[in-house]
């Protein structure tokens, strides 16, 4: 806390955003990168997973866009920003497992098409930015450069060749084959292409290529990114 302000002043973070395609490293490089810089750590995939997995729950028709809506009203989501402690919860339930089976990653676009439901998301990550721990956070996704951070400090676009991020995402999923997950990897870029744009950068934002980076170099390029901003 700066001199001169009282106990549980309003203190404005340093926010690095980082948006990108599936697979491209978003949530794993974030989270090591918010752990070196000693910030809080937001991946707001987890939020449009976590009402899927709620809608899927409540049984809701994905198809009704007012069904969805309305199952808003009892999502009762909570998520840690500590980069050590990540979970999501939905209603006091840990589902930090449960929004990453193909179900719900299936499922999820049916949610993220919906611009009411992208607007209360909107308000609930600016929220937890807000509420979070620490001098700086990250928060990562498909639009948090364009809509949801537009004024933070570091702006990154992280991809990588589309063949590299199928490889990436086929070596860490069993229970599907190579090829399937590639064929849901390439599914689910197209439908979130047609609502956001995360394959170019806007204005201001700084592109990051892992394609021909490792893992560390990957995110020690994300952290001189945001030690740069600070100097
Ligand atoms: N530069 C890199 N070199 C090697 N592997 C990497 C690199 N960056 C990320 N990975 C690996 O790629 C995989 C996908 O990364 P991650 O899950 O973080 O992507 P994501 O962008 O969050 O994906 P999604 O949007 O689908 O959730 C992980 O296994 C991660 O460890
Ligand atoms: N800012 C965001 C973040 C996510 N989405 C949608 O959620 C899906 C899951 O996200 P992951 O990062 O966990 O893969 C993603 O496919 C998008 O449909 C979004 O729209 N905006």
């Amino acid at each position: 806390m700066p001199a001169g302000l009282p106990e549980g002043a309003f203190v404005a973070k340093f926010v690095v955003a980082v948006d990108g395609p599936a697979g491209s490293g978003k949530s794993s490089v974030s989270r090591a990168a918010a752990r070196a810089l000693g910030f809080g750590y937001q991946d707001t995939g987890a939020a449009y997973r976590a009402l899927a997995w709620h809608a899927l729950q409540q049984g809701v028709d994905l198809d009704d866009p007012a069904a969805v809506l309305a199952s808003w009203d009892t999502f009762d989501y909570a998520i840690g920003t500590d980069p050590d402690d990540s979970f999501v919860r939905v209603g006091g339930v840990d589902v930090t497992d449960a929004i990453r089976t193909p179900e719900v990653t299936a499922a999820v676009a049916h949610i993220a098409k919906l611009p009411d439901v992208r607007a209360k998301l909107v308000q609930l990550f600016r929220q937890v930015m807000r509420m979070a721990d620490g001098q700086g956070i990250i928060t990562e996704g498909r639009d948090i450069t364009t809509v949801v951070a537009p004024d933070a400090e570091v702006r990154i676009l992280l991809t990588a060749d589309e063949s590299v991020r199928m490889a990436r995402r086929s070596a860490e999923v069993t229970t599907q084959s190579a090829e399937e997950t590639s064929a849901a990897l390439a599914r689910r870029d197209a439908a979130d292409a047609k609502v956001v744009d995360f394959m170019n950068a806007a204005d201001g934002v700084t592109t990051l290529d892992s394609t021909d980076l490792d893992f560390d170099q990957t995110v020690q390029a994300v952290v001189d990114l945001a030690r740069s901003a600070t100097n």
